[in-house]
């Protein structure tokens, strides 16, 4: 039997650390949104999103197909990969195989590559127990498009958070910009409704909102409206569980 159906986890120690899961599609500020909120509550911080970024730069730096499943498994079983959290900087370095690729993986042709190999069965179930192993006390926030429906389907708190693909493409123009990397708006906007397709049709932990998620369109909101929104529901949920 597969280890990634919900409800299906292994108990371990570290199931005794409080999740806060936020999952949904790209530029919805899922990891604007996480980072404040790890940071406000000191928790640990899990960009799962990243993992799938990191294995598509090693296939390419090993010359594997995104259709090549079993190579990406084996790669994915044992993918050299830190993450150092700089607080100077505020950022997070990923060090794949000795490399920084910190910047690398955040191109859209590296997300869109990561959709690919994310829609791979037997890839995510090779990635699972890595993610869940940032289950740590005091606890953690965890960011991606599974989070609350199959890798933490016990979290305290789930929330799904979304905005319109307009929107999303146009807070990625400008992130993208800010960082010096060219980019088209239209070209952006189709790409964000082929990677919402993808991720949302595949046949393995497609990103859907947990049943018992909070679900938040952030279209109209402030990135402060969303994280106090996220706070308010997740001190409600954690004080409910330890009544
Ligand atoms: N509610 C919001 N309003 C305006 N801009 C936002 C909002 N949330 C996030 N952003 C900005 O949108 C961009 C994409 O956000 P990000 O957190 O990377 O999204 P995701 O992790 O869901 O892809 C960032 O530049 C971020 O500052
Ligand atoms: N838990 C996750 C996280 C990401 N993925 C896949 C699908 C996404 O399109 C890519 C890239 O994810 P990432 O969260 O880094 O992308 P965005 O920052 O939202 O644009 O990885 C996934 O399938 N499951």
């Amino acid at each position: 039997m597969s280890d990634i159906e919900p409800g299906k986890t292994t108990p371990t120690p570290e199931r005794h650390a409080p999740v806060i899961t936020i999952d949904g599609p790209s530029g919805s500020g899922k990891g604007t949104v996480c980072r404040l909120l790890a940071e406000t509550l000191g928790w640990h911080l899990l960009d799962s999103g990243a993992i799938y970024r990191v294995l598509a730069i090693a296939a390419m730096h090993h010359d594997f197909e995104p259709s090549d499943e079993d190579s990406l498994v084996a790669l994915a079983t044992d993918l050299d990969v830190e993450f150092h959290a700089n607080e100077e900087t505020g950022l997070t370095h990923v060090i794949l195989e000795g490399e920084d690729i910190t910047m690398t993986i955040r191109t859209e042709q590296v997300g869109n590559d990561a959709s690919k190999i994310a829609a791979l069965p037997r890839v995510r179930e090779a990635l699972l127990r890595r993610q869940r192993g940032f289950r740590e006390m005091p606890g953690l926030v965890a960011d991606g498009r599974d989070m609350g429906t199959v890798v933490f389907p016990d979290a305290e708190a789930k929330i799904f958070l979304t905005a319109s693909a307009e929107e999303r493409a146009q807070r990625r123009f400008q992130q993208l910009q800010e960082k010096g990397f060219d980019a088209n708006i239209d070209e952006l906007v189709n790409e964000i409704k082929d990677r919402d397709d993808r991720d949302m049709n595949r046949s393995v932990a497609p990103l859907k909102p947990a049943e018992d998620s909070l679900f938040l369109d952030s279209t109209d909101l402030s990135i402060d409206e969303v994280v106090a929104k996220v706070l308010q529901f997740a001190h409600k949920k954690l004080s409910a569980n330890h009544a």
